[in-house]
């Protein structure tokens, strides 16, 4: 049983301080610094020794990981509970045939789409309003975000929440004529989207021609009265958390433009190869997710926190949050089997260096294993000189040469004679962190960088035999609310009646 094996490996590595690895195994960082288009991730100062990685990948051989990165990336039923393929990398070019044929004609449909907006087709378009929740707002919102609006629609809007103050944000100051909306859902059935969407569309007088669907379920958008012309069709057997690559993203070319778009698709396709092809102690995505095991199924971290020392990726952990958990947090494995140890901990994060002055105090000194991800990259977001991209990437590296190295009592103590500050002023170190570096801050690399996560999430299901990709667990709250919004509020607990009560009678 090589589960064995790794849970052996990583209570030895456990054993020794992670601040003298570096000192005990010279070639430790040149072995854990991994680079693969344009990445950088160093795993150094985390417990993946040689030991560690040896057992891993004996249970990535247990568990038929290559077959079922095969089966991901050809286009096989890797989502049992719901009989699908999950075909987001053949959005990027890789996959079977006929679902790149077919990514490539819904990808012709789009640009033709793109195309008509940009050329007036449907009027001056002064703003676009995209409606969507979920898998259908963290992607288009992050990219939107992240890169400059040199698109021929730079005001783009999002609306996900059912609570209409994003809504009336949203439409503040819209020109009706010169608006147009975007009502993205794969089911096109969610509550909340075709509530807002409904909402945004009598708000502004919107008539159909000035509304577009995207949605694996035309059908119903052509019910919800969008007209034929204006659905952009994508494959059901994309998952929602994984539809940025579709035309989930035409807000995203909108606001960023096509060339932006298609470097963004080709940079997710270079890291679908890598990720299929380099052998796996050299594979970013499988490497990544084997700390991701070690600190969360083994050790019993109960969540992992990423900062983005970037403005522009401030979007991000909101993004891993949706795509981690939704994938990996769950109960049974992929036959059914409930599972022996935990599954995907709480992702959450911010942006250096806002969180060092609101969460760092726990991350240096609380209680809690977190394992610790920062992402950094060379070339400033903007131009101003003075020294703020120094100083912002020296508080990075800062923060994780801090979790490292700790501060023992004696080195307070030469700080401070008095025994209880110096006992306050102990940091134990030890604690992990592992980098990510880009280069630079483009379509390409954010394309890259994006697929790199959704591989690493998919590796760390395949090691814990998960099915990533369906989301049962959101299903009951969903049915519930749809009751009591009806008023059957009988079955409800007592404590729950009584809070809606106080909510919403009189
Ligand atoms: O795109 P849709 O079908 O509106 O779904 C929105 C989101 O709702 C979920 O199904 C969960 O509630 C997500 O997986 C999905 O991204």
């Amino acid at each position: 049983m090589r589960w064995t094996e790794l849970e052996a490996a990583v209570a030895d590595a456990a054993r020794h301080p992670l601040k003298e690895v570096f000192s005990r195994e010279p070639d430790r960082l040149a072995r854990l610094t991994l680079e693969a288009c344009g990445l950088t991730v160093d795993l150094s100062k985390t417990i993946l020794d040689e030991g560690v990685v040896a057992a891993g990948l004996a249970l990535a051989d247990e568990v038929d990981f290559g077959a079922w990165r095969a089966k991901l990336l050809s286009g096989a039923v890797v989502n049992p509970t719901e009989g699908r393929a999950a075909t987001h990398s053949a959005e990027r070019g890789v996959g079977s045939e006929a679902d790149v044929k077919a990514a490539r004609e819904a990808r012709t449909a789009m640009k033709a789409l793109y195309e008509r907006i940009a050329a007036g087709d449907f009027g001056a378009v002064g703003r676009v309003v995209h409606v969507g929740i979920g898998g259908s707002f963290l992607g288009p919102a992050l990219v939107i975000d992240a890169l400059p609006a040199s698109g021929p629609v730079p005001d783009v809007r999002i609306v996900s929440n059912i609570d209409a103050v994003s809504l009336e944000r949203a439409i503040e100051g819209a020109d009706p004529a010169k608006t147009l909306m975007i009502v993205v859902s794969k089911s096109f059935t969610t509550l909340e989207t075709r509530m807002n969407a409904e909402s945004v569309r009598d708000a502004l007088g919107l008539p159909a021609e000035r509304v577009i669907a995207v949605t694996a379920n035309p059908d119903k958008a052509h019910e919800f009265g969008v007209a034929p012309g204006n659905i952009l069709g994508f494959a059901e057997t994309v998952g929602g958390r994984y539809s940025l690559w579709t035309g989930v993203g035409l807000a995203a070319a909108l606001s960023a433009g096509w060339d932006a778009f298609t470097d963004l698709l080709e940079g997710a396709g270079e890291m679908d190869r890598h990720f299929a092809e380099a052998e796996l102690a050299q594979n970013l995505p499988f490497m990544a997710a084997l700390g991701d095991i070690a600190y969360a199924s083994i050790l019993g971290a109960e969540s992992r926190a990423v900062f983005a020392y970037d403005e522009r990726l401030r979007l991000l952990p909101d993004f891993l949050q949706q795509l981690e958990t939704e994938s990996n947090g769950k109960q049974v494995d992929r036959n059914g089997h409930r599972l022996a140890r935990p599954s995907s901990p709480v992702v959450w994060g911010g942006v250096g260096t806002d969180a060092q002055h609101a969460v760092f105090q726990m991350l240096h000194q609380g209680t809690h294993l977190v394992p610790v991800e920062f992402l950094a990259i060379r070339e400033p977001g903007h131009s101003m000189d003075r020294d703020h991209h120094r100083q912002l990437i020296a508080n990075c590296i800062a923060q994780g040469a801090a979790l490292l190295a700790g501060r023992s009592f004696e080195e307070a103590q030469r700080e401070t004679p008095d025994e209880q500050i110096a006992r306050a002023k102990v940091f134990d170190g030890n604690r992990p962190s592992s980098t990510v570096v880009l280069p630079r801050l483009d379509a390409r690399t954010l394309g890259a960088l994006i697929a790199y996560y959704e591989h690493r999430t998919f590796s760390f299901g395949a090691l814990l035999e998960i099915n990533s990709f369906d989301q049962m667990g959101v299903e009951l709250g969903k049915n519930i609310a749809r009751a009591i919004a009806s008023g059957e509020t009988a079955s409800l607990d007592l404590s729950s009646k009584a809070l809606m009560d106080r909510l919403t009678s009189g």
